[in-house]
C-alpha cells in the first residue's frame, strides 16, 4: 500500500445501482420496469436495501468512503415513467440521502441505471426519439427535489451497455438483438442526456458529468485489416458516447447508423460537464471479420491474464493506457473513476485486495502521466444482482448472504477502510 499515495483532496467512494440492490420491487408504488421480469433470474428482493439503507449507510461510514454513488430507479418515482411523481418514492430517497448526509458522506447520484420503466419500453424504450424527452422530464423532478443534497449528478450509466448488451446483442434487458441497428438507442441516449444536464443545471445542481464504460481496444495482429476492425470497436463502444459530449461530433464511420436529424442534436448533447466519469472493468480485442461476417470486426477473447470468477481479464494496464488515450485524444474536465471491481467469491478476499492495488497503481501512473483524476469508486459496497448473470457473481466489499440478508463485511472491505483513511 505504500505505492498508493493519492492526494489528501482525492475522493474515494462506493457505488451501487437502485436495481442491483433495493428489492420491494412492489412496494412504495415502485412501477414495473423492463428488468423486473427478464430473464431467467429475475432481482427480487435483492439485497433488501430498500429497507436495509440505514444499515448499509453506517457501513459506508465504518468505511470511511467520502462519497456514495447510488442510483434513483425511474420506475420508483415515475412508476408509468410519465406524470407526477410518485410520493412514497420521494420519501425513500429522502430517507436515504438524508441518512447518508447525516454520516457525512457526499451522495453522488445516477439518475438512469438501466431499470426503464415498462410502460415506456413499450412504447419503444430508447428506439423512440420521444423517451429522451420523456426521461429530462424525470431528471427534472430529480433536480428539484433532491439537488439540494446530491453533489454530483450523472444522468445515464453506461449507455453502451444498454445499446450494446440491451438492444444490440439481446443479452441484457429489453433483449433485442438488432446489431447495428441498434445505434439510434445511442443517440436517444446521449440527446437524453443533453436534455438532462440541462433541467438538472437549472434545478441547481451543483455537478453534473457522466459514467461511461471505456475500454482500450487492441487489435488481434498488427496487421491493416485487424488495425481497422480496432478502430471500428473503438469508435462503437467509446468514440460514440465519449466524442458528441466532449467534440460535438459523431465518429463518421457510424453516421450511417444514426438518424439522419442527428447533427442537429449535438449542441444539446454537447454541454460542458463538471467530470468525467469512467467505468473501466477490461479491454476488449478485435480482429477482422471473417467471410460475411454482420459487423465491421470481431471479437477477440484477451488471454494471458489472471480472470475473476465472472471470467473477466484482469488487465490493471488497461486503465492507464486507457486514461492516457483520453488525455491525449479529448480536453477532459476532471476524470473520476465511478466504477472499478472484481467479482471473487468468499469474505476472505485476497485476490480482490490484489485487483484494487493494482488499478490504483495504474491510476495512480495515469495521474503521472497528466491524467487529473479527482476520484475512486469501487464496484461495489455489497455483493449484488448481476444482471443476467442473477447472483452467482460477487463484485461486493461486503459480503451479502441472501438467505438471511445478513452483510458481512470482507478482508477487502478492512484493507480499503485502511487505504481511504490514509492510515
Ligand atoms: O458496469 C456495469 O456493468 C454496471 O454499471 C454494473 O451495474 C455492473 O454490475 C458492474 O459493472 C459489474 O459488472
Amino acid at each position: 500500500m505504500e505505492n498508493l499515495i493519492f492526494p489528501p483532496e482525492f475522493l474515494w467512494g462506493v457505488s451501487t445501482s437502485a436495481f442491483q440492490i433495493e428489492g420491494a420491487p412492489r412496494e412504495g408504488g415502485r412501477g414495473l420496469s423492463v428488468w423486473d421480469e427478464f430473464g431467467a433470474v429475475h432481482a427480487g428482493a435483492a439485497t433488501d436495501h430498500y429497507h436495509r439503507y440505514a444499515e448499509d449507510v453506517a457501513l459506508m461510514a465504518e468505511l470511511g468512503v467520502g462519497a456514495y454513488r447510488m442510483s434513483f430507479a425511474w420506475p420508483r418515482i415515475q412508476p408509468e415513467g410519465t406524470g407526477r411523481p410518485n410520493q412514497d418514492g420521494l420519501d425513500f430517497y429522502d430517507r436515504l440521502l438524508d441518512e447518508v448526509c447525516a454520516a457525512g458522506i457526499m451522495p453522488v447520484a445516477t439518475a438512469y441505471h438501466w431499470d426503464t420503466p415498462l410502460a415506456i419500453e413499450d412504447a419503444g424504450g430508447w428506439l423512440a426519439r420521444d423517451t429522451a424527452f420523456r426521461f429530462a422530464e424525470y431528471a427534472a423532478i430529480l433536480g428539484e427535489h433532491f439537488a439540494d443534497r446530491v453533489r454530483m449528478w450523472i444522468p445515464l450509466n453506461e449507455p453502451m451497455v444498454t445499446t450494446v448488451y440491451g438492444y444490440a446483442i439481446g443479452e441484457y434487458a429489453p433483449g433485442k438483438a438488432l446489431l447495428l441497428d441498434a445505434l439510434p438507442t445511442a443517440h436517444h441516449q446521449n440527446l437524453a442526456h443533453g436534455l438532462a444536464v440541462q433541467e438538472l443545471r437549472a434545478a441547481g445542481a451543483a455537478s453534473v458529468g457522466t459514467a461511461n464504460h471505456h475500454s482500450p481496444i487492441w487489435p488481434a495482429s498488427d496487421s491493416e485489416a485487424d488495425r481497422a476492425a480496432a478502430d471500428w470497436l473503438d469508435a462503437l463502444l467509446n468514440g460514440l458516447f465519449a466524442d458528441p459530449g466532449l467534440t460535438g461530433r459523431y465518429p463518421p464511420e457510424l453516421l450511417p447508423y444514426l438518424p439522419a436529424n442527428c447533427a442537429g442534436d449535438l449542441p444539446v448533447i454537447a454541454q460542458p460537464l463538471d467530470f468525467y466519469g469512467v467505468n473501466y472493468y477490461e479491454p476488449q480485442c478485435a480482429a477482422a471479420p471473417g467471410e460475411g461476417g454482420p459487423l465491421p470486426f470481431e471479437l477477440r477473447p484477451i488471454e494471458g491474464f489472471p480472470r475473476t470468477t465472472n471470467d473477466s481479464p484482469i488487465v490493471p494496464d488497461g486503465l492507464r493506457e486507457l486514461l492516457v488515450q483520453f488525455h491525449e485524444r479529448y480536453d477532459l474536465p476532471p476524470v473520476y473513476l465511478t466504477e472499478n471491481g472484481c467479482s471473487f467469491d468468499g469474505v476472505h478476499d485476497p485476490e480482490r485486495i490484489d485487483f484494487l492495488a493494482r488499478h490504483l497503481s495504474a491510476l495512480r501512473a495515469a495521474m503521472d502521466a497528466g491524467v487529473d483524476v479527482r476520484g475512486y469508486f469501487v464496484w461495489s459496497l455489497l455483493d449484488n444482482f448481476e444482471w443476467s448473470k442473477g447472483y452467482a457473481p460477487r463484485f461486493g466489499l461486503v459480503h451479502v448472504d441472501y438467505e438471511t440478508q445478513r452483510r458481512t463485511p470482507k478482508d477487502s472491505f478492512a484493507w480499503y477502510r485502511k487505504l481511504v483513511s490514509h492510515d
